[in-house]
């Protein structure tokens, strides 16, 4: 699994106070990525405990890490609700969050976006003022240069993501590629996201904006929770 800024004490605060807000009985969103990997142990933990609790995980990782922490499994059609999702973030301004750092946030920002609450799970070196991270963009395969050609009309520059351990590109849990985009500072970043969704042959961005509730915030002597 990748590795961020955080450390890891940092992010294991974050996702075990997160998960705190679990309860019995709860359909529980089980986020990508370092940070969610902690929340998805510490779930497992209650479970160990004895806690009725069932995941919905995002990716094949999270369904991995969930089944190896004992996690009873869900897939997002078999439940009519979701009461929380518990997940990472690569960068946080103002309630915002650029995510997909894993090639994970289409199906995150279905399932955070369908939970009831939204629980993001960071480190300090996840906060900004503004959005500048590059924007993760899930295309289909063969629209990935059209794609390209309107994100530089929207001011930005589009970076095939590789594969660190294969020659080639990251292919997503989907079967898609991503465009990692990078628009300098984000002023505004609503109507960016409205301009990305419009773009045919993009799949998912990584601009969560008004889908988080909380944000747990791990630092090395405790938690900042900040309520939206
Ligand atoms: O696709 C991956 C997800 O959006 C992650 O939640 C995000 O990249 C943050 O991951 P991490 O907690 O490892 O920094």
């Amino acid at each position: 699994m990748k590795t961020t800024g955080g450390t890891d004490d940092q992010k294991r605060r974050a996702a075990e106070a997160a998960v705190e807000a679990v309860e019995d009985g709860m359909v529980v969103g089980l986020g990508t990525g370092s940070t969610a990997a902690f929340a998805i142990e510490a779930i497992g933990d209650l479970v160990a405990d004895g806690m009725d609790v069932r995941g919905v995980p995002t990716s094949f990782a999270s369904r991995e890490l969930a089944r190896d922490c004992g996690v009873p499994l869900a897939d997002l059609d078999e439940v009519d609700a979701i009461d929380l999702a518990i997940d990472g973030a690569d960068q946080v301004a103002d309630g915002a969050l650029v995510k997909g750092g894993g090639a994970a946030h289409a199906r995150e920002k279905i399932v955070d976006a369908f939970a009831d609450r939204f629980l993001v799970v960071a480190d300090p070196s996840k906060m900004a003022d503004e959005l500048s991270h590059p924007v993760p963009v899930e295309v289909l395969p063969d629209a990935r240069t059209t794609v390209a050609a309107a994100v530089s009309d929207l001011g930005g520059d589009a970076e095939l993501r590789l594969a660190e351990r294969k020659d080639g590109p990251v292919v997503t849990d989907n079967g898609n590629l991503v465009l990692d985009c990078d628009f300098g500072t984000i002023d505004d970043p609503g109507p960016l996201a409205a301009s990305l969704s419009s773009l045919p042959g993009v799949v998912e961005h990584g601009i969560f904006a008004g889908l988080a509730d909380v944000i747990y915030v791990g630092t090395d002597d405790g938690v900042d929770v900040i309520e939206l």
